[in-house]
């Protein structure tokens, strides 16, 4: 038997990131918790990576030298050089990549090869700003590491079990049926967080709304553990206010746009990377930038980011018939105490109480229950792992590859 640990690597690789993640592949075929978890940012052009890396003993930041070439292939190379320095000799035997889109085909997490991937970049067009950064990704871990199985995990699968109501626009169904419809992204971290409310709570199964608030933010109501609606929809940029998207947009707004002489990539362009917190501020996309500015359009940006959750919250809750828990996670949901104090507030007439105390100390490093005694809602705070739910379906799918 060999005495070498045996890991999973998850994988998200965006534009200008690639977050990663270790976790040990345990004899009973299960994954454990991350032993290792960092990202690699600044490799858009001319940007300067950088390094940020935690393991149980040590965090790390620093810069990584930039060379002429591919900012990407450099990174890899890198990452197997941090591998090996900070877990030790392990054995990898799997990739497990988050890709945003899995279309209407997959509904479930699936072995990469080249079929299955040029099925997924027939879908770039709509997660422009992640599908080919995924993809790109995956093909970058298919030379940095032939012959290991690569599984593609899709933040759309969690939504498979909408009802057709909440899959279908009001358009004609000649578009429905050419895959026009409402999918829902933020999968992985919804079945994360899913999980652990279930760990935790007795009403996990009853009128749930998880609100995932990060880059991308999008709400989801759940009934009986499953996705029964959730605010984003064809694409990533529908619902919520996010930290460059706008959200949900009247489609008029387009057609007036595309009159005045607008084409495609600058409509894209503004609705995805100059909107949301960032065009609506003109100071940052980052809450932690608005939250310590003190221009006024710093603190309107901040409002309409909590109006637009309200707004949206409430819509969902009518979906359910009601409430009975709601749980808060992404970096603004896990770490952003006055934003979750405000949105409950707004949100009281449903029956909501937050505990101030414990919001205050909720800060994203454990699970953790913030509602008042008197609160007929349960509100929750749940660090979200998206990797570790990537990790966890690789490893099933190992499984029944040796079985
Ligand atoms: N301490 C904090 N307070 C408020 N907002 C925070 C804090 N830390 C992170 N954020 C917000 O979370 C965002 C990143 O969220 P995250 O879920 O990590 O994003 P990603 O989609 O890249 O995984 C940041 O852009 C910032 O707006
Ligand atoms: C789908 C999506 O918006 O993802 P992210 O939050 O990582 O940008
Ligand atoms: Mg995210």
């Amino acid at each position: 038997m060999s005495a070498r640990q045996q890991a999973i690597i998850a994988v998200n690789a965006g534009s200008s990131s690639l977050k990663f993640a270790l976790y040990p592949y345990l004899a009973d075929g299960s994954t454990g918790a991350a032993t290792l978890s960092g990202g690699i940012d600044g490799l858009e052009p001319d940007g300067q990576p950088a390094l940020a890396l935690r393991t149980a003993s040590a965090s790390i930041k620093q810069a990584l030298p930039t060379t002429p070439g591919d900012s990407f292939e450099q990174a890899l190379t890198a990452l197997r050089g941090i591998l090996r320095q900070h877990a030790g000799d392990v054995e990898v035997l799997a990739i497990a990549h988050r890709i945003v889109h899995g279309g209407e085909r997959y509904a479930q997490s699936v072995l990469l090869d080249a079929a299955t991937l040029a099925e997924l970049r027939a879908l770039a067009p709509l997660a422009p700003l992640h599908q080919p950064h995924n993809l790109d990704g995956v093909e970058a871990f298919q030379r940095a590491y032939p012959g290991l199985p690569q599984v593609g995990c899709f933040d759309t699968s969690f939504h498979a079990s909408m009802g057709p109501l909440e899959q279908n626009f009001a358009l004609p169904q000649a578009l429905r049926r050419e895959g026009i419809r409402r999918y829902g992204f933020h999968g992985l971290s919804y079945r994360y967080v899913a999980a652990r409310l279930a760990e935790h709570s007795e009403r996990a199964g009853d009128r749930v709304l998880m609100a995932h608030l990060g880059n991308g933010a999008s709400v989801c109501a759940m009934r009986n553990g499953a996705s029964s609606a959730t605010s984003m929809g064809f694409s990533a940029l529908d619902g919520l206010m996010m930290g460059t998207r706008s959200g949900a947009l009247d489609p008029g707004v387009l057609l007036h746009l595309l009159r005045q002489g607008w084409d495609c990539a600058r409509i894209e362009a503004m609705l995805y990377k100059q909107s949301g917190l960032l065009g609506v501020s003109g100071v940052s996309a980052d809450m932690r930038t608005l939250r310590a500015s003190e221009q006024p359009e710093a603190a309107f940006a901040i409002e309409l980011f909590v109006h637009r959750l309200v707004r949206e919250c409430g819509a969902l809750t009518a979906t359910l018939g009601g409430v009975d828990l709601l749980a808060f996670t992404g970096g603004i949901g896990e770490h952003d105490a006055a934003l979750r104090q405000a949105a409950c507030e707004q949100l009281g007439f449903l029956g909501l109480r937050v505990d101030p105390a414990r919001n205050r100390e909720a800060d994203g490093n454990s699970i953790m229950a913030i509602h008042a005694s008197s609160s007929s809602v349960e509100i929750w705070v749940v660090p979200t792992d998206e990797g570790r739910v990537a990790a966890g379906d690789a490893a099933a799918l190992l499984g029944t590859m040796t079985r």
